[in-house]
């Protein structure tokens, strides 16, 4: 919910335009004398799906905790929905990461408690709402992704796509504008990569969700892509849609697509 309230924060510099959910410009970050971006810049529109994607151990997790301001640039500027998150601390940051939802690697959910359970477990320590919104709101989050008669049951009772998908209802139930998704589909078959990939174009479809997803499943990119950023070397060296930068002529390109085709393929 935006807060008629807030005065955007922008260190003087101009933002970007209405229509850009999130725009990184010139972000340099380095831990000791490792340096791991060096000068990322990219802009992902409102309502769009941006996909990073990059060999291992390039920078993509860090590229996005920097979106949600669990990083910190060294230098550069990081704007979500208007703000420069970088600059951003307490109150005013832990609000804007409310509008920001995060699925992890794995989706950690609680063995130990149902899906009902986990998800309520997220609702009280983020919300004051009544018990009855609560339950509604769980309600209408395991519809979003099509698994209501999971309710009752434990994580261990699941197969890893419905995991994947709760994972998702449980990020998807304090609403949020834009979605981070690290790796969501892997370990999955091609029949559960295409329908989380399936259920994420749909919410950006049906809910106008602005999401950043990191994948090396080039079957997932393939469904999910509006734009895609490719990184190497702290950089990012191709942009464009997922055929544009799967026909640049840079040999860490076509390794990558090359590496991936079968899957890609399947
Ligand atoms: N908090 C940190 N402190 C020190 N080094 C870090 C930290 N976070 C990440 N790194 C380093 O930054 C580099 C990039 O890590 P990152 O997790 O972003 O890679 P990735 O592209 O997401 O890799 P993968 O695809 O294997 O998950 C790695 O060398 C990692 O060791």
């Amino acid at each position: 919910m935006e807060d008629p309230e807030h005065e955007p924060v922008t260190g003087n510099a101009p933002p970007p335009p209405e229509n850009v959910a999130i725009e990184m410009r010139n972000v340099h970050k380095a831990f000791g004398t490792k340096e791991v971006l060096k000068g990322i810049s990219l802009a992902v529109e409102r309502g769009t799906s941006g996909v990073v994607l990059g060999g291992s151990g390039t920078g993509k997790s860090v590229l996005t905790k920097h979106i949600v301001g669990l990083l910190k640039p060294d230098r550069g500027e990081v704007w979500v929905l208007g703000d420069r998150i970088d600059l951003m601390s307490g109150d005013p940051l832990d609000r804007k990461r409310l509008r920001l939802g995060y699925l992890f690697q794995g989706g950690a959910l609680f063995d130990s408690m149902t899906v009902y359970e986990n998800m309520r477990f997220f609702l009280d320590r983020h919300t004051k709402l009544s018990k009855g919104e609560k339950n509604d709101l769980v309600e209408e989050s395991l519809e979003d992704v099509n698994l209501p008669q999971t309710k009752h049951q434990y994580p261990a009772e699941l197969s890893g796509g419905q995991k994947k998908r709760i994972g998702l209802a449980r990020t998807l139930i304090l609403r949020p504008d834009i979605i981070l998704y690290d790796e969501p589909t892997t370990g999955l078959d091609p029949v559960s990569v295409r329908v989380v990939a399936d259920l994420i174009v749909k919410l950006r479809d049906t809910r106008g969700i602005t999401s950043v997803a990191i994948t090396h499943d080039l079957l997932a990119a393939e469904i999910i892509t509006d734009r895609a950023f490719f990184i190497y070397d702290g950089k990012i060296i191709a942009s464009g849609s997922l055929n544009e930068v799967r026909k640049e002529k840079h040999p860490v390109l076509e390794e990558f697509f090359q590496g991936t085709e079968a899957y890609g393929s399947a």
